[in-house]
C-alpha cells in the first residue's frame, strides 16, 4: 500500500518495520511510540538526488526543512545522506549543532528572527541567513558592527497562490513572510548589499505546503527568474535560487500528489528554459523538502484503552495518545490512515480519539476497521512530520519516544519524557 512505510509489511499475523516486530518495538518502549524507518528517509532523499542529477545540469542542493522533523537522531541520519538543512529558530539550529551539521550548508529561516538568535547564527557560520523584513535588516545592520561576514538571502513572497489548507499557504503578497517581489523586495537586496559585512548570495520562496501538483512550482520558477533578472540588471550577482518546499505526501488512499521525480522535473526543465532565456550562468538551485522525506517515513503505535458505543452513533475507540501528539486534525481537519496490529478483515465504521480534554482530541473522524478491542495496537500512517515537532504537554502528559529502525536494528532516539521532565521547569 502507497501508505506504507518502505520497510513495513505484514507476516504470520504480524506487522513489521524495519524488520523488527511492531510488538517486540512496543514491549521495549511502550506506546504511543513513533517510529520511524530509516530506510523510507534514505530512499526520498535518493530521489531528490537522482531526479535532480536526471533533469537539471547545474549544482542542486536538498535542503531539509527541520520543522517537520528537527530531533539530533534524525538529521544525524540526513547528515549521513548528505543533505542541506533549513532552520527556522535557535533551537533548530543548536539541535544542527548537535547533530554536527556541516553549519556551511544551513539557511536559517523565520519571519521574525531575534537580535540574538541572528548572532547566534552568524557565529555559528551558517551557510546563509534568509532576510525577512526590513526590521531583520536593521538588526543586521547593527550586528555588521561586530561580525564582518554575514551570508544573506532574501524570502520573498511571490504571489502565487498554491491550493492547499489555508493555513499553509505562504505564497500571497498578503502574507506574513517575506518581502512582496517587485520594488520592495528590490529595495531590500540594496539595502542589505548597502551594508559592508553583508554579502547578498540569492533570494529564496516558499509558496506553501501540502501541495499535489507542480503547477505553482512552474509558475514560482518563471516568477524567480523574472526578479533574479531583474537584480542582474541592478548590478546584483545571485548564487543561489531557493524554491522551498512544500511537496505533498499521500496521508491517505484518496490522496495523488505528484511523485518525487514528477515534482523535480518539471521544476527542473523550467529552470533549465529560463537559465537559456536569460543566459545565466554560475546559479545553484535549492529545494527545502521537509514533510515529503519525513511524512511517509513515519507510522505512530498506540494502545486502545478505551470504547464507547453510543446507539445510532459511529463509537468512539480512545487512544492513548492524540492531539498532542499529532495536533493536524485539530489544525487542519487532517486525514489519517489507521490499521490495526494483528487484524485485517474490516469490521465496523468507528472514530478514533485521544485521551486529553477537549472535545476537537481525534485523530480520525471515521475509519474502517476490524473489530476493535481494548489492548490493540493501532497504527496511524504517515506521521513522520508535523507531529513530533508540533507535540506539547497539554493536560501534562509526556511525549512519545521515537525510535529509528533499520535492517532489523532499533535505535532509541527520543526517550519518552517522564514525570519529572514535565515538573523540571517549575520553579
Ligand atoms: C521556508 C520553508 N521551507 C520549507 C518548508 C517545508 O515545507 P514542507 O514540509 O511542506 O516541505 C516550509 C514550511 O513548512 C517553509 O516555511
Ligand atoms: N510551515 C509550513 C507549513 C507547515 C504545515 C505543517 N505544520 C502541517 O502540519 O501540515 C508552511 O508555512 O508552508
Amino acid at each position: 500500500m502507497k501508505l506504507y512505510p518502505q520497510t513495513f509489511e505484514r507476516r504470520d499475523g504480524l506487522c513489521y518495520i524495519g524488520g523488527i516486530s511492531i510488538k517486540d518495538l512496543v514491549q521495549k518502549y511502550y506506546t504511543p511510540l513513533y517510529i520511524v524507518c530509516a530506510q523510507t528517509v534514505k530512499s526520498r532523499v535518493e530521489s531528490f538526488k537522482e531526479s535532480f542529477k536526471k533533469y537539471l545540469p547545474f549544482e542542486s542542493r536538498i535542503a531539509f526543512a527541520g520543522k517537520s522533523l528537527c530531533v539530533t537522531g534524525f538529521l544525524k541520519k540526513l547528515k549521513e545522506l548528505d543533505t542541506w538543512l533549513d532552520v527556522v529558530s535557535g533551537g533548530e539550529l543548536y539541535t544542527a549543532i548537535k547533530a554536527g551539521f556541516d553549519m556551511k550548508r544551513i539557511y536559517f529561516h523565520g519571519n521574525n528572527k531575534s537580535f540574538e538568535e541572528l548572532e547566534f547564527a552568524i557565529k555559528s557560520n551558517v551557510g546563509y541567513i534568509v532576510v525577512d523584513g526590513f526590521s531583520e535588516i536593521e538588526k543586521i545592520r547593527e550586528l555588521s558592527k561586530k561580525y564582518n561576514y554575514i551570508p544573506c538571502m532574501i524570502r520573498i513572497s511571490p504571489g502565487i497562490e498554491a491550493h492547499t489548507h489555508e493555513f499553509i499557504k505562504t505564497g500571497k503578497i498578503d502574507s506574513k513572510f517575506g518581502f512582496p517581489i517587485g520594488e520592495d523586495a528590490i529595495k531590500a537586496v540594496k539595502e542589505l548589499s548597502s551594508i559592508d559585512s553583508v554579502k547578498f548570495k540569492g533570494i529564496h520562496a516558499h509558496i506553501g505546503s501540502q501541495i499535489f501538483d507542480s503547477k505553482p512550482y512552474v509558475e514560482l520558477v518563471n516568477v524567480m527568474f523574472d526578479f533574479a533578472n531583474k537584480l542582474n540588471n541592478e548590478g546584483f550577482t545571485l548564487e543561489n535560487i531557493n524554491f522551498g518546499g512544500g511537496f505533498g505526501i499521500a496521508y491517505t488512499e484518496e490522496d495523488y500528489p505528484l511523485s518525487i521525480e514528477e515534482f523535480v522535473k518539471d521544476i527542473s526543465l523550467e529552470i533549465v528554459k529560463n537559465m537559456k532565456k536569460y543566459s545565466m550562468k554560475d546559479l545553484a538551485f535549492t529545494v527545502e523538502p521537509g514533510r515529503s522525506i519525513a511524512g511517509p517515513s513515519g507510522i505512530t503505535v498506540y494502545r486502545v484503552g478505551s470504547i464507547k458505543k453510543i446507539n445510532g452513533f459511529v463509537p468512539y475507540v480512545a487512544v492513548d495518545g492524540g492531539m498532542a501528539d499529532n495536533p493536524r486534525y485539530a489544525l487542519y481537519k487532517a486525514k489519517y490512515h489507521a490499521e490495526l496490529d494483528e487484524k485485517t478483515e474490516i469490521f465496523q465504521e468507528v472514530k478514533i480519539v485521544g485521551r486529553f480534554c477537549e472535545s476537537g482530541d481525534m485523530l480520525i473522524e471515521k475509519i474502517m476497521l476490524p473489530e476493535v478491542n481494548v489492548g490493540d495496537l493501532l497504527l496511524v500512517f504517515a506521521t513522520g512530520a508535523y507531529n513530533y515537532s508540533m507535540a506539547s504537554n497539554y493536560n501534562r502528559f509526556g511525549r512519545p519516544a521515537m525510535v529509528m529502525v533499520e535492517d532489523g536494528k532499533d535505535t532509541l532516539i527520543v526517550r519518552r519524557e517522564t514525570y519529572e521532565d514535565i515538573v523540571s521547569h517549575d520553579m
